[in-house]
């Protein structure tokens, strides 16, 4: 597939999506870079790192690696601070850049820590989960969490490359794969219908990792979000449609402690329960709000809420980054593949949080994952 680009303010830059990109990697290392620095963790430095180390010997420049701790709750200024330190100590330089290699947990705290290092140094982003791969490395958020709140400390700064080799996904666990199509069925609903269509048709193809689905979704998704980010890189409006999902999805990884659910997990099961108030609020039709649960439980996450007690969750959701003068904001559907951004009324909000939210646990979402993987639907 030749390169998605994605125009920012800075110039543009590829996203090149190949079997086998990690081994030709050293094409897109900028010619003028005095050292190369890999942020990983142990995982993905143990399946990975030697190979993309091999591919980047050619260029003969030093390359140095930084492995921070793997998991949602290590992305914060505690860990970052760890990597600002080695990176002084080994003195540097502005033209240094930093090869993100991981999951979004590693891209958006490496993306950070460029964004930072020397006021701001590049970075190329090379995603090895499936969610990082259809989203989380394309479009420069980068953050790190705070206790209060979700990716609360941030900055957006773009990358010089996104570079997306499906081959490593063969690796990834399932309850990982899931948590990643969860982002994926989120660009059907927001921009595409048909997109959405076929995630239905295909989701069993999908949560069984078929290279031919899996690269169509990725390339969509990579196509769809270049879009959005191009023509609004800093969400002064329509990236806003990105976050459907996440206003309840971020509550549920914050209320819950980070790491608890997935991130991916969180968002699938915010889709739901963004299109139950959906159909409260915009009459969303009752099948289509039912079309998103069943795809939702079909690709193996939560399609019931956890139990944080109505006073919680609200206050967690009004910390939201969309809330604007103490008005919390929601990404809604009109209709599947439309978005819009707007409040709802609190009788409606509440509502739905009564209608969603269970006596649920993680243990059994994930028992249910397993089981509808292993029969394939
Ligand atoms: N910046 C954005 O636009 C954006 C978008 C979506 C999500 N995010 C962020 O991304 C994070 C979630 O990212 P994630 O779902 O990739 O989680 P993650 O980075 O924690 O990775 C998930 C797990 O998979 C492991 N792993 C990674 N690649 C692997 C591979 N190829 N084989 C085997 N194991 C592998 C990791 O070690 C980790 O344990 C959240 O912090 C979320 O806020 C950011
Ligand atoms: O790229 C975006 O814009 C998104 O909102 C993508 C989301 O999937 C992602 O989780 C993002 O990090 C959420 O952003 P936030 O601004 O709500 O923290
Ligand atoms: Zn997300």
């Amino acid at each position: 597939m030749a390169p998605v680009n994605v125009a920012t303010s800075a110039g543009q830059y590829p996203i090149h999506i190949e079997p086998g990109r990690l081994q030709r990697i050293a094409q897109s290392v900028p010619g003028n870079a005095t050292r190369l620095v890999i942020i990983s963790n142990p995982v993905v430095d143990g399946l990975y790192g030697a190979v993309l180390r091999q591919a980047l010997a050619p260029l003969g420049k030093p390359v140095m690696t930084i492995i921070v701790p793997d998991g949602e709750s290590f992305k914060s200024l505690d860990t970052l601070n760890t990597i600002y330190d080695r990176m002084l100590a080994e003195k540097l330089d502005r033209r240094a850049v930093i090869l993100a290699l991981g999951g979004g947990v590693i891209g958006d705290m490496a993306g950070f820590a460029a964004a930072t290092y020397m006021r701001g140094i590049r970075y190329m982003q090379i995603p090895t989960t499936l969610l990082a791969q259809v989203d989380s490395s394309v479009g420069g958020k980068t953050a790190v969490n705070h206790p209060l709140g979700k990716n609360m400390i941030g900055a957006f700064y773009q990358p010089v490359s996104v570079d997306i080799d499906i081959d490593v996904l063969r690796t990834l666990p399932a309850r990982e794969v899931s948590a990643g199509l969860a982002e994926v069925i989120k660009y059907g609903l927001i921009l595409d219908a048909a997109f959405f269509e076929w995630c239905e048709r295909n989701v069993a193809q999908l949560v069984a990792l078929d290279a031919d689905a899996l690269a169509y979704a990725i390339g969509r998704c990579c196509e769809l979000k270049a879009q959005v980010v191009s023509e609004d890189e800093k969400e002064t409006g329509l990236r806003a449609i990105l976050n459907l999902g996440h206003t309840f999805g971020h509550a549920i990884e914050a209320g819950l402690g980070f790491g608890t659910w997935l991130h991916g997990e969180a968002v699938a099961c915010g889709l739901v329960q963004a299109a139950v108030l959906s159909g409260k609020v915009l009459d969303l039709p009752a099948e289509d709000i039912e079309r998103v649960r069943q795809l939702v439980r079909a690709i193996g996450c939560p399609d019931v809420a956890p139990d944080l007690g109505q006073d919680s969750w609200l206050d967690l959701m009004q910390g939201d980054k969309k809330t604007e003068g103490g008005e919390i904001r929601y990404v809604l559907l009109p209709g599947i593949g439309q978005a819009v951004v707007q409040a709802a009324p609190l009788d409606k909000v509440q509502e739905t949080l009564e209608e969603t939210v269970g006596n649920v646990t993680i243990e059994r979402e994930s028992a249910r994952a397993r089981e509808t993987i292993a029969s394939g639907g």
